[in-house]
């Protein structure tokens, strides 16, 4: 859902590293991620008080399927929501085998969590299929917020027809699958459904360690990212008013079978840690057992009751999002691990485990689609090809979105990603989207924010991103300083920046050339393609479907035929409504 900007309470995300950006820094002042971390520890002291105390049991004994041995209870607290957050009006204390909606969905693990809800993999036990569930914080602003969202949901879902001749765009936006309420000790949550879809691409860039993804997956989630919003500005007049990685979600190709290797792994190691838990109990009891059985040893017994009681009452779960073989490091090695076990031998008498041999080739052949054994043969090498080489990507938390003739707030956008008229006030539309898409297409391709503003002792966050704006793409058109709400406490009257006064100049293909090493040509082409998306003016600023048709983009693996031959290169939206300002008396579309 939306960004820190909007909600009380709200906190960044301690998951975005640090990184330069490629612009001139003023002064080294601490960092967002410090901040964010300042809160969150605080949270965690708090926490370690109430677990002292423990708090009241969650996965009481009626809780069918809740397993305290989880790996689950484990998870990095550090990265997950707070438990201050767990009140009345805050997140639902949600746990693996609670059901909703009468029993028809079941939790099976978590996938992730935004500062308005937790997100879980669920079974849905009427189609038998897997979705992921979105469980949002009760009081009624996340509440209003979250029925707000619905209603955009519905509208990017309803897939009624492609916008060129062939193309169904709607399947780069998360389809919204149902949607009810679920009463908890928290209060009244909505519950939203969707398709289940692995790691964001933050873990993409991540994974490649901010080093940059290579072009040829950085083309393919730029095209069909244009594809989404075009689909989204023009077909539903909606704007994200969010586009940054951690909202752009990878599909997993194969759900059921993903969901099967990473449930019969996690499996298999909690009952590794039982038979060891075993064995150490037994020889820990021995001598307590034989030698003091009137005074047992209280710090023992206190430790083995409060270790039981911790894990049982862990109330943070962690994220575990589905591995995706593009960005999760150990996907192969997981699955070679999970064919390993699958070879037909006895099990150790010592290791009970509780997969029965049926479920064991039940999983095996599942997997076989994704097998990459020693098999040669050329379906089996284009399967491998494809599950490496193809991405496929989807639009996730419209949380924020608003409608092109109903804007809820102007404090949009995050702010590495966010435009120009927004920071200084003026009209903005479904073209604020744009600009964020190109500072997210740059980061793909060099790991690296295009824009990370800092505060100095003499000017602020604001002050500095506009000056790295300027000193990237130039002046600030008069237009947008004259109308811009904010304009004065940055510009003086002579349109100069009042509390910086020296900039560095270094324009986008220079710092694709000097700083991240493309070739001339390189930075030439990605600059070509870049710039008409990061036009100052947000009226010119290039529509996402004319930008579908850019050379650089011709040879996208899996889109290389795609054109929207009714949009223009390097056009600018001013036949979609809403593209740079909010419009009334015009009918939705
Ligand atoms: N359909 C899905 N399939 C798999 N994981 C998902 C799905 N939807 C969300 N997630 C995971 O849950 C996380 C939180 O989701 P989302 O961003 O929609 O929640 P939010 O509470 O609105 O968060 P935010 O603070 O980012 O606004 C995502 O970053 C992602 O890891």
């Amino acid at each position: 859902m939306g960004s820190s900007i909007n909600y009380p309470g709200f906190v960044s995300k301690p998951n975005q590293t640090v990184t330069p950006s490629p612009i001139f820094h003023r002064e080294n002042v601490k960092s967002k991620q410090g901040a964010a971390r300042s809160k969150l520890s605080l949270a965690l002291q708090i926490q370690k008080t109430d677990n002292d105390e423990g708090p009241e049991p969650l996965h009481k004994d009626g809780a069918e399927g809740a397993d305290s041995d989880s790996d689950y209870s484990s998870c990095d607290e550090k990265n997950e929501e707070s438990l201050i957050d767990y009140k009345p009006g805050g997140y639902h204390p949600a746990f693996r085998g609670e059901t909703y909606n009468n029993g028809r969905y079941v939790l099976v693990r978590k996938l992730g969590w935004g500062h308005f809800s937790t997100v879980w993999l669920a079974k849905d036990t009427v189609s038998h299929a897997h979705v992921a569930m979105k469980v949002v914080r009760s009081d009624k602003v996340y509440t209003e917020a979250a029925l707000d969202e619905i209603k955009l949901l519905q509208r990017v879902s309803t897939r009624d027809g492609s916008l060129g001749a062939f193309y169904d765009a709607s399947k780069h936006i998360l389809s919204l699958l149902d949607n009810f309420n679920h009463t908890g000790p928290n209060g009244k949550h909505v519950v939203m459904v969707f398709e289940v879809l692995g790691e964001n691409l933050l873990a993409l860039i991540k994974k490649y360690e901010h080093r940059g993804i290579p072009a040829m997956y950085v083309k393919q989630i730029a095209k069909q990212l244009l594809l989404g919003l075009d689909y989204m500005h023009r077909k539903c007049g909606v704007i994200h008013t969010d586009i940054k990685p951690e909202n752009v979600l990878m599909e997993v190709r194969d759900v059921e079978a993903i969901v099967k290797m990473v449930e019969f792994l996690d499996k298999q190691k909690r009952d590794q840690r039982k038979v060891h838990r075993r064995a150490t109990k037994s020889s820990v009891d021995t001598p307590i057992a034989t030698n003091v059985s009137s005074r047992s040893s209280p710090s023992v017994s206190r430790e083995r009751a409060s270790g039981r009681k911790v894990r049982r009452h862990t109330l943070i779960t962690g994220s575990q999002p589905l591995p995706s073989p593009l960005s999760s490091t150990n996907f192969f090695e997981m699955k070679a691990q999970m064919m390993g076990q699958s070879l037909p031998r006895p099990m150790p008498s010592t290791s009970k485990s509780n997969t029965s041999g049926g479920e064991e080739e039940q999983v095996t052949n599942s997997l076989s689609s994704l097998e990459i054994s020693s098999c040669t043969d050329d379906r089996v090498e284009e399967e491998i090809r494809t599950e490496t080489d193809v991405i496929q990507i989807r639009i996730a938390d419209l949380g924020n979105a608003c409608w092109f003739d109903e804007h809820y707030t102007n404090s949009i956008q995050t702010r590495e990603y966010r435009s120009p008229e927004v920071i200084v006030g003026s009209e903005w539309g479904c073209s604020a989207d744009i600009w964020s898409a190109a500072c997210l297409i740059f980061e793909l391709l060099t790991g690296d924010f295009l824009f990370e503003p800092d505060e100095g002792h003499s000017y602020s966050k604001d002050d500095d991103h506009i000056a790295q704006i300027i000193e990237l793409l130039g002046d600030i058109p008069v237009q947008l300083l004259k109308t811009g709400r904010h304009s004065r406490t940055f510009f003086n009257s002579r349109g100069q920046l009042r509390n910086i006064s020296k900039l560095k100049f270094w324009p986008l293909k220079d710092v694709l050339h000097e700083k991240y090493k493309f070739s001339v040509e390189e930075a030439q082409t990605i600059s070509d393609f870049l710039l008409p998306m990061l036009r100052l003016n947000p009226k010119e600023r290039a529509d996402a479907g004319g930008m579908v048709n850019h050379p650089w983009l011709n040879d996208t693996v899996g889109l290389n035929g795609v054109k929207l031959d009714e949009r223009e290169l390097y056009g600018g939206g001013a036949d979609i409504p809403g593209w740079y300002r909010e419009v009334a008396g015009q009918p939705r579309h």
